[in-house]
């Protein structure tokens, strides 16, 4: 949460000319509701599991640039689903980046549950160890949303002319 999953893939997509597809929209427009209200309303358990079908759904359809909620890749199905069909790239922010890109946004109801920079604390613990195994790790500091971008495209540059080689 507040990695930037949803921005820099929706550049990365604009750079790269291919569909972007956010999963947490995705959710949404099947529910009817926002993310927030499907928590409210359904419970997390309900989202979790339009989550898993939804982002299946997406790894079957059409090459895209697909922006996941950052409790998706915690799902071993989905992780290994993501495994088979696609690449994965983990944009790694510390835990102060996270707080300072979520501070004062109210729409992620995991946020609201509690204080929030502790919140986040426990889900670096225990999420980072399994971001880990994504194919891709960029890390993502301070700075502009122009400047990550161009991080991500270096490094993939770069992985592309290792495998030309
Ligand atoms: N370098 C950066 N990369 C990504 N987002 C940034 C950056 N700097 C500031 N931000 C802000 O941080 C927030 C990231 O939110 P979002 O893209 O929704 O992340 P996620 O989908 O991972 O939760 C946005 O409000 C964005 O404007
Ligand atoms: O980390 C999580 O468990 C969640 C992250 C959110 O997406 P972002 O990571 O895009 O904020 C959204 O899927 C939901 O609020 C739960
Ligand atoms: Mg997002």
């Amino acid at each position: 949460m507040g990695a930037g999953k949803s921005c820099i893939g929706r550049n990365l997509a604009q750079h790269f000319d291919v569909p972007f597809i956010d999963a947490d929209r995705e959710i949404e427009e099947a529910a009817g509701c926002c993310v927030a209200d499907i928590f409210e309303i359904y419970g997390e358990a309900a989202f979790r599991d339009g989550e898993r079908r939804v982002i299946k759904r997406i790894l079957e359809g059409e090459p895209c640039i697909l922006a996941t909620g950052g409790g998706a890749f915690m799902n071993r199905e989905t992780r290994k689903l993501i495994g088979k069909t696609g690449t994965s790239l983990w944009l790694k922010a510390d835990l102060e980046v996270l707080i300072k890109r979520t501070t004062g946004r109210k729409h992620r109801p995991l946020l609201n549950q509690g204080n929030p920079a502790k919140i986040l604390r426990k889900l670096v613990e225990e999420r980072y160890p399994v971001y880990a195994e994504a194919d891709i790790t960029v890390e993502t500091r301070d700075e502009t949303q122009d400047t990550t971008v161009a991080r991500v495209i270096a490094t993939l540059d770069e992985l592309s002319r290792t495998y030309d080689d």
